[in-house]
């Protein structure tokens, strides 16, 4: 395992949480906040994207999260594009947009990218949680939790603890750990 990550995000949120999870596994989180231009794509082509250009502005080894929000009725749409629907629309108009539909069965997901250091390929670590949109309820913290339903509390009425134990991003964040214990055991 290796001791630190350098995880590139302008979210402290975000930030917040991959230290909780990765911390109590004995991984210290550093941080840089470099903004990244996010280009258009699959969610995996923006993950792939964004941490490339991480990898060279940082100069070294670093980690990326790139979170969607899939609304099965709208064929997943918004996914990676929910950043700038929920800006735009707020939750009342994200939960609009499902008016028409009876579907309101959604999926977050949560994409790390990590990559050794410029030039080298990213590894993908994908968490997904089903879940489904509803009128906002709890505090309004961080972006989408509030309208985020999973078995009958959002995310935002969850104690943080609880959202980190079954959340998309530490379902994906597992998904990392085994992987760098593979790669001790490679060394070893
Ligand atoms: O600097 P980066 O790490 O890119 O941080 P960001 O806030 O731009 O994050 P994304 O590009 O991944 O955009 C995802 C959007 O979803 C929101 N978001 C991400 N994870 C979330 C979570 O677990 N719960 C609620 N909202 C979340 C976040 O605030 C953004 O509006
Ligand atoms: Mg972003």
């Amino acid at each position: 395992m290796p001791t630190h990550v350098n995880l590139i995000t302008g979210n402290p949120n975000k930030l917040r949480e991959v230290k909780a999870i990765l911390e109590a596994a004995g991984i210290e989180v550093r941080s840089q906040n470099i903004d990244l231009e996010e280009v258009q794509g699959s969610i995996e082509e923006v993950t792939e994207s964004k941490c490339r250009r991480a990898a060279e502005q940082a100069g070294g080894p670093v980690l990326v999260d790139d979170t969607s929000l899939c609304f099965k009725a709208l064929g997943g749409l918004p996914g990676p594009y929910i950043k700038w629907f929920l800006q735009t629309l707020g939750h009342e108009g994200l939960n609009n947009l499902l008016a028409a539909y009876p579907d309101k069965s959604a999926e977050a997901v949560a994409t790390f990218g990590y990559s050794a250091g410029p030039g080298h390929k990213p590894i993908l670590f994908q968490g997904r949680c089903p879940g489904k949109i509803v009128p906002a309820r709890g505090p309004t913290d961080f972006g989408w939790d509030p309208i985020f339903e999973y078995e009958g509390k959002t995310f935002a009425e969850m104690d943080k603890s609880e959202k980190n134990k079954i959340s998309h991003r530490s379902l994906a964040l597992q998904k990392l750990q085994d992987w760098f214990k593979e790669q001790n055991k490679g060394s070893e």
